[in-house]
C-alpha cells in the first residue's frame, strides 16, 4: 500500500530534472561556530546514499545541518546543481528531511496524528486544510510502520522508541527525496533497533538515505559509502572492504577493535 505511494512520488521538478546526476555538492565547504573550525575546506560531490561517520564532536551533525540550510557556512553547498540558499523553505522540505537524534517537542498536546499530517504543508495551500489526500498518506503511514495504535496519543507522551518511529513516520509523509537520519538508534533497545534499521535498509529503494551513526554494525547493515569526519576534514570510502576492517577502524577511531566492536580488554 505505502510502496504504492512511494512509487509514485515525483522527486523530481521541471526545474531539477536535467542536474539530478549530480544529487549534492560540497564547495569549499567551511563550517566555524565563533571561532571554532569545526569542518575546514570540504568539497566533495554526494551521489547516492551515505554514511556519515566520525568521533564525537567531528561535526557530522553540523554538516547534516549546513546540508539543510539550518546552520551558517562558507562555500556553496548545491542540491540538484541548485544552490541551497536560493532555495524556498518549501523547496528545501521536497527535497530533504533532517530527523534529529532526539524529537523536539514544542506542543505537549500535539498528537502523533497532528504531527505527522504537519510534514504535509509543503503539498498544502496556505488558506485550506490538509487534503484528503494528505490525510490518507499520514494513515497508511502509520500502518506501515505498525503505530497506528499510537495515532491519538500526546506526542509528548511517547518512548524513545516510538518517538525514533514517529519521527520517520514525519520524514515519510514528507516524501522528500532526500532523508538525513542522525543517530536514528541512539537510545534505542535492540528489537527497537533492529525495527528502525530494517526500515532505513527498506527506504534506500525510494529516497537518498544519509545515516549519521557510531553504531558500526548499522552502519554495516546499511552498507552505504562511508564518510569519515576528522580533523575538519572528510575522508570518503565507496567501497564495504576499505572501511569496516578492524585496520581501518582503530586507525581512524585510535582505539583496539574486534571485528566491528570494541574491544574492551
Ligand atoms: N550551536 C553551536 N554553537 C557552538 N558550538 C557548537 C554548536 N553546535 C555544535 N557545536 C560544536 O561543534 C562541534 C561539532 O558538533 P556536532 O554536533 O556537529 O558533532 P557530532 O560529530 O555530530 O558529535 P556527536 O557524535 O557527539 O553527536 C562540537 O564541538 C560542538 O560542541
Amino acid at each position: 500500500m505505502l510502496e504504492e505511494t512511494f512509487k509514485n512520488i515525483d522527486h523530481t521538478d521541471a526545474e531539477c530534472e536535467s542536474k539530478l546526476k549530480e544529487m549534492i555538492k560540497l564547495d569549499s565547504l567551511s563550517i566555524k561556530y565563533h571561532d571554532k573550525v569545526i569542518l575546514d575546506n570540504i568539497s566533495l560531490k554526494i551521489d547516492g546514499h551515505l554514511n556519515i561517520l566520525g568521533a564525537n564532536g567531528s561535526g557530522k551533525s553540523t554538516l547534516a545541518r549546513a546540508i539543510c540550510g539550518l546552520t551558517q557556512y562558507d562555500g556553496e553547498i548545491y542540491i540538484d546543481g541548485r544552490n541551497i540558499k536560493e532555495l524556498s523553505l518549501k523547496q528545501r522540505a521536497k527535497l530533504l528531511t533532517y530527523i534529529p537524534t532526539k524529537l523536539e517537542v514544542y506542543d505537549e498536546f500535539i498528537s502523533v496524528e497532528e504531527f505527522v499530517l504537519l510534514s504535509r504543508f509543503t503539498y498544502k495551500d496556505s488558506f485550506f486544510d490538509y487534503s484528503s489526500n494528505d490525510k490518507k498518506i499520514a494513515k497508511n503511514t502509520l500502518e506501515f510502520l505498525n503505530i497506528s495504535h499510537l495515532a491519538s496519543h500526546p506526542l509528548s507522551s511517547l518512548s524513545s522508541g516510538e518517538a525514533q518511529l514517529v519521527s520517520l513516520a514525519s520524514s515519510l509523509v514528507a516524501q522528500s527525496r532526500i532523508i538525513i537520519l542522525d543517530e536514528p538508534t541512539a537510545n534505542l533497545d535492540p528489537k527497537n533497533a533492529k525495527t528502525i534499521a530494517k526500515h532505513i535498509k527498506g527506504l534506500k529503494e525510494y529516497h537518498q538515505i544519509i545515516l549519521i551513526t557510531h553504531d558500526l554494525e548499522l552502519a554495516s547493515y546499511i552498507n552505504s559509502p562511508t564518510l569519515f569526519l576528522k580533523d575538519f576534514s572528510a575522508s570518503y570510502y565507496e567501497k564495504y572492504d576499505e572501511f569496516y576492517n578492524e585496520a581501518r577502524l582503530e586507525e581512524l577511531y585510535g582505539t583496539s577493535f574486534d571485528g566491528l566492536a570494541v574491544r574492551y580488554d
